[in-house]
Formats: structure tokens, sequence, C-alpha cells
């Protein structure tokens, strides 16, 4: 259990350079299996998450080579369709092994999928959708059977844009016989890269990155070679990061299409943002202005993962600052922890009133989920004196040796045992 030191203070400049999304990573992951045959995979983030996956992998049977950056899955001798309990918890993820194992093994066997406690993380929809293409299946004791022996495209109208169910009904009906119509999908960026991947092995799938995805089935995949799109949430925290500790940084292999809402808001708070084809400038050398209106949403709105960071700037912020969220039932659990650092922030169910105070302070605090965990790294570089973030373990879910990217920007941070 690892913590991170921080002395605040230090203005944030230079270059960083951010790797694949963890979101795209993880179903191509595990829709590698799809393919009795080898998937190259470039461009995956070292994340605690991208191992515990490679885990499940190699539990139902696959070889894994991580070289640099590149994973090399060898699926031709998945013979496994059981996942046990420990490692499905270790994150929401391990649920993309649902859709993945109906189609490469017709059945699955598996406990429900950990992952960060930001509220209420039915998987109702993804079984509902499932059940759609003729997946028999039976919940009993924490576990779920799936028996598809005969799986047949179908329409699917979800009844919210749920990023898991889109992508673990598109898994399940890459080679279902006949037509899958998903609609109301999500639309997340991720999703299109989910379809890419997939495409890039032989499926044939259109529409993702808008309302409605088309399956024609396939009978059979081919190996691949596929680059993972940036991370666009790592993106997006090292910008706040730049904006608290009002400094100049160039987040470069990001995409500004993806980050659009938060740029519009760092704006706002008067931050200076510059953008060119793979990278975003930003130049925040005052103190941010208050801004209102940030409501979290499905994509193309502000997106959850970066409300506990945007929501760090704004404590200090000058004015009041509202900030809702309407994805997660719970996730402000963190201001408790930037309140022991300063903040003025009052909850009020889903909506959260910041009063920007002029500066925050140095405090033993605990990350109790990933994007909270960055909410207070950047918390303590702007902080006053020293802050300890505990429980690292989270935000190395999410990021890549966090401390190292930015000290090399000049952020006062170490990890510390
Ligand atoms: C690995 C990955 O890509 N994770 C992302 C994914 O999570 P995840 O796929 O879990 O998020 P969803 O889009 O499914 O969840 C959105 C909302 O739908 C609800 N819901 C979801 C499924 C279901 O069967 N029933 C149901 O009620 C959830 O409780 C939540 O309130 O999208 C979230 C929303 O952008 C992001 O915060 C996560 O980073
Ligand atoms: C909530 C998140 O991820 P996951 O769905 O993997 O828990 C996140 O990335 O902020």
């Amino acid at each position: 259990m690892g913590k991170f030191k921080i002395n605040g203070g230090n203005r944030l400049y230079g270059e960083l350079k951010v790797n694949g999304a963890k979101n795209s990573v993880l179903p191509i992951l595990a829709a590698s299996i799809l393919n009795e045959g080898i998937s190259v995979i470039h461009d995956c983030p070292k994340l605690k998450d991208v191992y515990s996956m490679i885990e499940i992998l190699e539990h139902l049977g696959c070889k894994i080579t991580f070289k640099g950056r590149d994973i090399i899955v060898d699926a031709r001798d998945v013979k496994d369709s059981e996942i046990p309990d420990s490692l499905m918890r270790t994150m929401r993820s391990s649920i993309f092994l649902m859709g993945a194992l109906i189609s490469r093994n017709k059945k699955a066997l598996m406990s429900f999928p950990g992952g960060c406690d930001i509220g209420h993380r039915p998987i109702d929809l993804h079984l509902k959708g499932l059940r759609r293409l003729g997946v028999k299946i039976e919940e009993s004791y924490g576990y779920i059977k799936c028996e598809g022996g005969k799986i047949r495209g179908n329409e699917i109208h979800l009844d919210l844009p749920s990023v898991g169910a889109t992508e673990n009904i598109m898994l399940a009906a890459v080679k279902a016989e006949g037509i899958t119509i998903i609609r109301n999908a999500a639309k997340e960026p991720e999703i299109e890269d989910l379809q890419n991947f997939l495409n890039s092995m032989g499926a044939k799938i259109s529409g993702a990155g808008t309302n409605t995805i088309i399956i024609e089935g396939v009978k059979r995949l081919h190996d691949a070679e596929y680059t993972i799109i940036p991370d666009r949430i790592v993106a997006g925290t090292y910008l706040c990061a730049a904006a608290m500790t009002r400094g100049e940084l160039t987040v470069v292999n990001a995409l500004k299409e993806h980050l659009e809402p938060l740029l519009s808001k760092l704006r706002e708070t008067g931050c200076e943002i510059h953008a060119g084809n793979d990278y975003i400038k930003i130049i925040g050398d005052k103190r941010p202005k208050a801004v209102d209106m940030i409501v979290t949403l499905p994509y193309p709105g502000f997106p959850t993962d970066l409300q506990p960071q945007m929501v760090s700037v704004l404590s200090v912020a000058d004015g009041t600052s509202i900030v809702t969220e309407t994805i997660f039932d719970n996730r402000f659990k963190y201001t408790e922890e930037l309140i022991r650092m300063g903040a003025d922030i009052k909850v009020d169910g889903r909506v959260a009133v910041i009063r920007g105070v002029e500066k925050l302070m140095g405090a033993k605090v605990v990350a109790r989920d990933l994007r909270g965990g960055a909410a207070l790294i950047i918390a303590g570089l702007g902080a006053e004196g020293a802050t300890i973030v505990e429980e690292a373990e989270h935000i190395d879910r999410g990021y890549e040796s966090i401390e190292k990217a930015l000290k090399s920007v000049g952020g006062d941070i170490v990890r510390i045992m």
C-alpha cells in the first residue's frame, strides 16, 4: 500500500506524453480472445488494471507477452470459461470477459465484477442485452452462468447508454447468426476504438460513436495488429494539474476532439488553451475563475471521470462553482478529503457547491477511488506545505507512474511506502 508525498507550490511546466487509454485497452484485451490466433496491441499503458486483465487472460489459457508498450496475445488455446471470484473482483472491466467468452466458447461462469466505490454499478443492462441474443443466464449464490448454444442477432434498446453494456453486447454479437442492432448505445470514443479493433480482426461493425451500432455476425476472425487511442482522461488530469498550479503544460498525444467539454470549462476558468493535431497546450498563469453548469453526462457531455479533478481546481477558484454528477450516485466522496485540506465544499446528493478558497493546505488524505485520488494529487500540487495521499493503489489502476510524470514537469512528488 504505497502513498504519495507532495510538497505543493511548484508550477508545472513542460511537456507530458499520454499513452493508450485504459478504457480502450481493457475491452480490447478481452476482445482478443474472440480470435483463435494472435493479436498485437500497440501503445498499451502499464496500469494495474491492465496487469489484472492479463492475469485473467492467462488464467483462461492465453499466452501473453508485454514488451515495451506492445501486448501480444496468443489466444489459440483458450479452454477455460470460468473466472474465479478473486480475479473478477480486481476491477470492473473483468465483466468484458462475459461477452468475450460467450463469443469464443459459447459459455461463461463468473461472479460479479469489482471496481472503485463510486456508487451503485449494476450489470442488469449487460444481462438484459445478452439475453436478447439468446444467451441463457442463471444467477445463483453470487455467480452468473451463461450458456449460449445459439447466439442470434437481435435488436437491443438500452434503457440508458451504458458504456460497458454496449461493449459487452458488441463482443457477444460479433459471431452471432444474423444482425444485431444496439439502439441508445453509448458513444464514447473507446467504443469506436473497440469497433475498429474488432473490424481489424474481420468483424463487421458500423455505427460506433453514434447511438446506433450495427453488428453483422461473421463466422471467423483473423490475426490483427492495432494501436490504442490516447487516454483522454489522463490527458485531462494533466491539464487540470496545470490549471491548479498556474502552470504551462503541453500534453502530447492528446486529442482535442475527445476533450472539448473539459477544454471549454478550463477556458471559462481563464486558462488559455491551444491545440494542434495531437497536442493540447494549457497556460494557466492566473487564479482560476469559478464556473457553473458542470454537469457530467454520457459522451460528448462532461466526463464523470474528470469531475473530481475539475472540482479540485475549482476548490481554489475565485467565486462559487456548481457541479452536478448525473452518472454515478456516490462520486463526491473525495470531497471529504479536500475539505481536510481547507476546501469549502457542500455536497447535497448529486450536487456539489464549491466556494473557492484562496489556497489549500497540505494534509494527510486518503484516496478512496481512482479519479478521486487523482483529484487529491492535484490538490496537493497546488497546496501550501506537504500532502500525503494514502492508498496509491487506486490511482495506479488508471495512471502509469503518475509521480514520475508530474515530477518530470516540476511537481515535487514522490512515492513512499
Ligand atoms: C472500463 C470503462 O470503460 N469504465 C468507464 C465506463 O464504466 P461503466 O461501463 O461501468 O459505466 P456505464 O456507462 O455502464 O455506467 C453508467 C451508469 O449506468 C448504470 N448502469 C450501467 C450498467 C448496467 O447494467 N446498469 C446500470 O444501471 C451505472 O450504474 C451508472 O450509473 O463508463 C463510465 C461512464 O462514462 C466511466 O466512468 C468508466 O470509467
Ligand atoms: C470509474 C472508472 O473506471 P472503471 O470503470 O474501470 O472502474 C474510471 O476510469 O474512472
